[in-house]
């Protein structure tokens, strides 16, 4: 027979450690957005060499602390995917973003 309350119990942990991912993922957002407006125009948003590092790094990272390499490598893909997605809405909104620091051809 289930046992209701040790159910209850395991799920209010989790809501709580949701709560915690949560607050990280929300810092990782702002660093991301930071990262974006540093880029702009100058630089391509996506960069698959550093994906493929950071992939590498969680993965390896993953293993140490007891978290299966089959959550943490499709989680932190598709963070990627939507972060690289972010960015370029930042971008978006951010006013004029034709505005150059002189980088491009002049004759543009
Ligand atoms: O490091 C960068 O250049 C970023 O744009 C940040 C970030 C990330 O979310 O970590 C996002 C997109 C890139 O493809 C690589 C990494």
């Amino acid at each position: 027979m289930i046992d209701h309350r040790r159910l209850e119990d395991l799920r209010a942990q989790l809501d709580g450690v949701d709560g915690r991912m949560l607050e990280l993922m929300a810092a990782r957002q702002r660093l991301v957005e930071a990262v974006a407006e540093v880029k702009g125009r100058h630089a391509p948003l996506r960069d698959r060499e550093r994906e493929q590092a950071i992939l590498a790094r969680i993965r390896a990272a993953a293993l140490d602390a007891g978290l299966s390499p089959k959550i943490a490598v499709p989680v932190w893909r598709r963070l990627l995917e939507v972060s690289v997605e972010h960015e370029r809405r930042v971008l978006e909104q951010v006013e004029d973003p034709g505005a150059c620091c002189g980088c491009r051809d002049p004759g543009d």
